[in-house]
């Protein structure tokens, strides 16, 4: 029996960003493996045209859930969403409600976040810093919590190389900053942000580190636990492998190079790529709620999540990789065939994005004016530049992240939970992984059915035939040029046709004599 799933069972749990790629995973984890759990208050609020009901009927009805509903079919029962808007006071939530959040919750799971890496510093303080105090000051008021579970970033001290699992100090305190944000206008606030951040790369990681400064401080007598995950990746094993549900991190550029779009990127090779399954990260989740809960460590304990230090992969391998796959199951309509040119140096990427990003776009622009059409390609290309370039801190630079604590629980665990609840990376194929990773976005984001294959392959070798025809149309029209203009590409050129001419005829006579 798994003392991690009897942990859960008749528990009370709150979790925030429920609705998130990370949070979706908890919640089927959680249903899946503690059916007999009590409720799972989610926060929730109205989005894009969708009631509270109607987005949760929608996450519940997804293919994710499918095995929830066969092992906890009352599973509608026993998710409670609460109208909450993170951003508020109070987070907005009804008198009734809070009430009863404070009376019932066992666990708290607080996912939520901004991960916009260009937020305002207003809304990013706002949601990463004072809603997670403000959470805390809640937690305290609950008298029958047993763990309150922070997740913050493996980013959160990207400013350092060698990272341990404790929690840094950062230069201004979060307090601060809070209340000078209730007083200072929007634009002196964008003014002063790039000197608040100092050698952060973003306004995201910046109030993560600050959010988790906020833990310490407002920690009281909680028992509180930090993890951090680096780059969150599609599911390894469960509910079953490859799945995705948004463009953030990877997913985005995989897209985008399988589509042909981005054929270049400003990478380090040898760089770690350090991304975490997102069920590895679940895994670790929910083994910290109830080592939290039971052993009642003396300090806030920090966890990594983290494939680097355990089972190192790099980007030119995972851009082979993704390529390689790419060959077996290519993505439909590509506009150009997928090719991956790493370089860290900044003309050659300059280069690349003018040869092969830019270029191709306004010339395919100028073709849809031709024809009538509206030019939509620069601009997507140029979006497509923007967020390549919001990346690229993270694929220049590798990080040692210390996993002690990490390792710790696993050998804490007993060989069921082990199993059941698996974050061991070491155990990770990445070939495989990635295989499945390019697959899932391929049927889950971009919903392609697998019967279209065929004709992805033969509209790649047709763009491979244009391609071939376009270069050869180039060359030839900037060789006539020359010839035109410069007396020594003439004589090259008489040079070339003799010799070839030469060879031919020695050819022709050689073969005459041997018959
Ligand atoms: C070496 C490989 C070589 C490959 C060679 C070639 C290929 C071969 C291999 C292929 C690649 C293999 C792996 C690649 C490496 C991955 C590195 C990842 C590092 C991640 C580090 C994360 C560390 C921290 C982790 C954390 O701790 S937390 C989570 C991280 N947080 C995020 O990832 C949010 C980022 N995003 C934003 O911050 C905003 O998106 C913003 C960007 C400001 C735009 O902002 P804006 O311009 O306003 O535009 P949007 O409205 O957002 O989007 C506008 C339009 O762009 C779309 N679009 C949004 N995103 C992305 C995205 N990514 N990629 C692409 N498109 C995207 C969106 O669909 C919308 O399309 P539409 O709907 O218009 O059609
Ligand atoms: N994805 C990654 O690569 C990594 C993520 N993390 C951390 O993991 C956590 C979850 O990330 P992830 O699931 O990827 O992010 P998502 O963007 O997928 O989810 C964010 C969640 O926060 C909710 N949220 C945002 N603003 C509000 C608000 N004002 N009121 C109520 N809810 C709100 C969103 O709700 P809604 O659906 O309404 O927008 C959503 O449920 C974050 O703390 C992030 O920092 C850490 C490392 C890497």
């Amino acid at each position: 029996m798994s003392m991690i799933a009897a942990f859960y069972g008749g528990k009370s749990i709150l979790i925030t960003g429920a609705t998130g790629f990370l949070g979706k995973v908890l919640m089927e984890k959680l249903f899946r493996t503690s059916p007999d759990l009590k409720v799972i208050y989610i926060l929730v609020r109205p989005k894009a045209g969708q009631t509270l009901q109607q987005r949760v009927f929608q996450i519940l009805n997804s293919k994710l859930f499918e095995k929830v509903k066969e092992v906890c079919p009352n599973v509608h029962e026993k998710i409670r969403a609460i109208y909450a808007d993170l951003s508020q006071n109070d987070f907005a939530i009804s008198k009734e409600d809070m009430q009863e959040l404070l009376s019932c919750t066992n666990v708290i799971f607080h996912c939520a976040a901004t991960v916009r890496f260009d937020d305002t510093l207003r809304h990013a303080v706002q949601l990463n810093v004072t809603a997670t105090r403000q959470l805390l000051l809640m937690a305290s008021q609950m008298p029958k919590l047993e763990a309150f579970i922070h997740i913050s970033t493996a980013y959160s001290n990207c400013n350092l190389k060698h990272i341990d699992e404790v929690i840094y100090p950062c230069p201004v305190e979060p307090k601060k900053i809070i209340d000078s944000l209730e007083w200072l206008d929007d634009a002196i606030i964008e003014e002063i942000a790039p000197k608040l951040i100092r050698d952060w790369p973003n306004i995201y990681t910046y109030t993560k580190a600050l959010g988790e400064m906020v833990v310490q401080q407002e920690s009281r007598n909680l028992n509180i636990a930090i993890i951090r995950p680096s780059i969150v990746g599609a599911t390894w094993q469960e509910p079953f492998p490859g799945w995705v549900d948004n463009v953030n991190g990877p997913n985005g550029l995989i897209i985008a190079a399988g589509k042909g779009f981005l054929r270049a990127l400003k990478a380090t090779p040898k760089a770690v790529a350090d991304l975490i399954p997102v069920d590895t990260v679940v895994n670790l989740m929910l083994a910290v709620g109830w080592y939290t809960a039971v052993h009642r460590p003396k300090s806030t304990l920090v966890y990594h999540s983290t494939s680097g230090n355990l089972n190192p992969c790099n980007w030119h391998k995972m851009g082979v990789q993704v390529l390689a796959t790419f060959e077996k199951i290519p993505f439909e309509r590509a506009f150009r065939r997928p090719y991956a040119n790493f370089t860290s140096n900044n003309f050659t990427s300059q280069y690349w994005n003018a040869v092969s990003h830019r270029a191709p776009a306004i010339i395919y622009d100028c073709y849809l004016r031709l024809t009538g059409r509206k030019p939509r390609m620069t601009k997507l290309m140029n979006q497509i530049l923007r967020t390549v370039s919001m990346l690229e801190y993270f694929i220049n630079r590798s990080w040692e992240w210390s996993t002690y604590n990490t390792e710790m629980l696993m050998s804490e665990l007993s060989p069921e939970d082990q199993r059941v609840f698996n974050f061991d990376v070491r155990q990770l194929n990445w070939l495989e992984y990635i295989e499945n990773y390019v697959l899932g976005v391929k049927k889950y984001l971009l919903k392609e059915d697998m019967a279209g294959i065929p004709e992805a392959k033969q509209h790649l070798k047709r763009l491979r035939n244009i391609h071939y025809l376009f270069n050869t149309a180039l060359f030839l029209i900037v060789w006539r040029l020359l010839i035109a203009r410069s007396q020594m590409a003439r004589n090259v050129w008489f040079f070339i046709v003799s010799f070839c001419y030469k060879f031919l005829s020695y050819f022709r006579a050689s073969s005459t004599l041997k018959v």
